[in-house]
């Protein structure tokens, strides 16, 4: 039998526990029902203790898989994850161009273990070859510091650091994520025309692993359906607060999200929150 189906690709680093990076890329695409592809940059090997050791891909053979993804089957999106190194960047760069599908970038930087991930004379490429040409991105407090150089301490700052990374930068909407603010978890979204918060409780966990990627994975897939930037957006901050409320107490550290759990078991009603 044939489906027309939406399709997703994922650039981006490993995790072999399977918590964060491609590997939940493409269990969130999967959750959302959209097909899952995925480029390798680096192999990260790390668990839910941190970053132990980590080897990049060569930039021709990132080129290498990009061509066979995209002379094939050109997915209805494109999420970028950990991409290290400014020629890393340049190669995910053309083939985005090239291709004019929809932009995910989320601009990983240091993982919450503390361990770098993207390097530091990447930050001037990061925000010339790939702000510019991302439908949204995704930056949490640390990163959207990084991209703007600027201290943010409250969502009034993550509000002004949203709007300036679209007026500035020229991303076409930016959501600053307010995981790693105290008090409830506040995201911020400017679509270039408006701002909206998403606020929900914070949940007391620290399973939090691999937060970002989820999240920024399912906005990924229902944009891959064809869902405006804000419903995508409240889909996914739905999803992620129930993944992390159902987050497992799996390896020695800090656990994954975990939203194949939520929907086996259910949420009681009062327990969520809806975006407004
Ligand atoms: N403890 C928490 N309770 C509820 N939501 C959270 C919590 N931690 C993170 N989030 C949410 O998870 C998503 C990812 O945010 P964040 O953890 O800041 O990203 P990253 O993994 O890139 O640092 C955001 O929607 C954020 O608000
Ligand atoms: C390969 C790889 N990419 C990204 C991350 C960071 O993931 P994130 O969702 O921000 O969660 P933490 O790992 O920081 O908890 C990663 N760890 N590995």
């Amino acid at each position: 039998m044939k489906y027309a189906t939406s399709s997703a690709l994922t650039i981006a680093g490993t995790d072999p526990t399977g918590g964060a990076g491609i590997q939940a890329d493409l269990k969130s695409f999967q959750e959302r029902e959209v097909y899952g592809m995925s480029v390798v940059t680096s192999v990260v090997a790390q668990n839910t203790l941190g970053v132990q050791s980590i080897e990049h891909l060569s930039v021709s053979f990132i080129e290498k898989q990009l061509e066979s993804v995209f002379n094939d089957i050109v997915p209805d999106v494109v999420k970028t994850g950990m991409i290290a190194t400014p020629e890393m960047m340049e190669v995910v760069s053309h083939a985005i161009k090239s291709n004019h599908v929809p932009y995910v970038l989320d601009p990983v930087m240091v993982a919450k273990s503390g361990d770098h991930l993207m390097d530091k004379e990447s930050r001037q490429t990061i925000r010339e070859a790939l702000v510019p040409l991302s439908t949204v991105i995704t930056p949490n407090i640390p990163e959207a510091e990084e991209l703007l150089e600027v201290s943010i301490q409250s969502t009034e700052d993550a509000e002004i650091a949203a709007k300036r990374i679209v007026e500035e930068l020229g991303a076409q909407s930016a959501i600053v994520k307010g995981g790693h603010f105290a008090g409830d978890a506040i995201d911020i979204l400017f679509d270039g025309k408006k701002i909206y918060k998403f606020p929900t409780e914070r949940i007391n966990t620290k399973h939090t692993h691999g937060t970002g990627c989820t999240y920024s994975a399912v906005i990924a897939a229902e944009i891959a359906k064809g869902k405006s930037i804000y419903e995508s957006v409240a889909i996914a901050k739905q999803f992620i607060t129930d993944a992390i409320r159902f987050s497992l107490e799996i390896g020695r550290g800090n656990g994954p999200t975990n939203h194949w759990g939520y929907r086996l078991q259910g949420v009681p009603e009062n327990k969520t929150k809806e975006a407004n």
